[in-house]
């Protein structure tokens, strides 16, 4: 309790709507970001996620809700506090830098107060840290682009804001680099002990870089947790559907808590807490399924994707159901192959199978409040 009491609440959002024109955009949403770590907001286009960073900067007002930053109100319907005097700082996609401007120069761009010395010495701190020692008198065209995204973070970094808004910052660079740069900038952000929040579709970009992330869906923050959360122990099924790979499955609860399901007879200890007869909806991985030529339940491979050290095959269940399984890539299945599957459950992962529908839904909340979530946790 102590040491949790020193974390310090750098951003907090709190029951945040924004309203343009008569389409709410964003939709009650709360969050928070604790100073020092790397928040992640990820979900499909149009969805929110720039309108809600915009609205962070402070480049766009809110209709209800606050927006707090190290605990002093910053947005309010009634009072929004300007772009400028909040020390945030932003990197965009398009945030090229400026041509005709050395390397060095764009650095220090935003460093106004600062005395020519100091600039000089940030500047070649951050051009260490980002790898590209020696290149201050370089010009943008003379870089490549991850060379010159890597310069553009350096200069929303130089002044050292308290916060740093990314959107979508890697989304132009192919995805070995993209992958490669969301690594080096965490490393980055941790050393300058800045707070950021980034805006991306790149799951993997997220998970590379995030200590706390949410998926935002119709303008909803549907959860906001570790991605190992996410991941493991979604509390929504778009959620689930989403993050990763997986399916989600119908099955019936019976009387002595057991699962009816396309996969056989499933056990969990809270599915005791379920009324008899309750249809449900559950999540299956491709790691929740082993090939087991010992298996009653069979299938036949469908497609083959090849995911480096796995391949993940999509297999159809003589019940007709389709479902995703990983293998070893040197052990090659082939399309069309006959193969055994035994469910292998660390958690079962349950929903009221009534939020099947996904689109347009109203009640976010966890399927079972009383009863499942110790079933996701188990
Ligand atoms: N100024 C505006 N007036 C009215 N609607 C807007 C305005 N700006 C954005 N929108 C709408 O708000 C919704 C959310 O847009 P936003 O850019 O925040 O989504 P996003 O999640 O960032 O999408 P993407 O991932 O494609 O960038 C979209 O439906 C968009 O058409």
């Amino acid at each position: 309790m102590h040491s949790r009491s020193k974390t310090l609440s750098l951003l907090q959002l709190d029951h945040l709507h924004i309203q343009l024109g008569k389409q709410a955009i964003v939709r009650g949403v709360s969050m928070q970001l604790n100073a020092g770590d790397i928040g992640c907001l990820l979900g499909p286009s149009g969805c929110g996620k720039t309108t809600l960073l915009r609205a962070i900067a402070g480049f766009q007002s809110v209709t209800a809700g606050a927006i707090a930053l190290a605990g002093q109100q910053v947005s309010s319907p009634t009072a929004t506090q300007a772009p400028e005097q909040r020390g945030i700082g932003m990197v965009f996609q398009d945030f090229a830098l400026f041509p005709h401007l050395t390397v060095a120069e764009n650095i220090s761009f935003g460093m106004r107060h600062a005395s020519h010395q100091e600039k000089q010495l940030r500047v070649d701190e951050l051009l260490n840290r980002i790898g590209l020692p020696g290149y201050q008198k370089r010009y943008p065209h003379e870089l490549s682009g991850g060379q010159q995204q890597r310069v553009a973070l350096a200069r929303a970094l130089a002044p050292r804001p308290r916060l740093l808004l990314l959107d979508e910052p890697f989304s132009s660079l192919d995805a070995e680099l993209r992958e490669r740069l969301a690594i080096e900038v965490r490393e980055l952000l941790k050393k300058e002990q800045i707070t950021a929040l980034l805006v991306t579709h790149d799951q993997q970009e997220a998970f590379a870089m995030a200590d706390q992330a949410g998926v935002m869906y119709q303008g909803e923050l549907l959860q906001w947790d570790t991605p190992y959360q996410l991941y493991h122990q979604p509390r929504h099924q778009m959620v689930a559907d989403f993050i990763g790979h997986g399916v989600l499955l119908q099955g019936t609860v019976n009387a002595s808590g057991r699962m009816a399901s396309p996969l056989g007879m499933l056990e969990h200890p809270s599915l005791s807490a379920v009324a008899d007869g309750t249809p449900v909806n559950f999540l299956v991985r491709p790691d929740d399924l082993v090939p087991d030529p010992q298996s009653r339940l069979r299938g036949t491979i469908k497609a083959r994707g090849f995911r480096g050290a796995h391949n993940l095959y999509t297999v159809e269940l003589t019940s007709g159901v389709e479902v995703l399984t990983l293998s070893p890539s040197h052990e090659q299945l082939r399309v069309g192959d006959e193969l055994g599957l035994r469910p292998d459950f660390d958690h079962l992962v349950v929903f009221a199978a009534d939020h099947c529908e996904l689109p347009g839904f109203s009640n976010q909340a966890p399927a079972f409040p009383d009863g499942l979530p110790e079933a996701q946790s188990a």
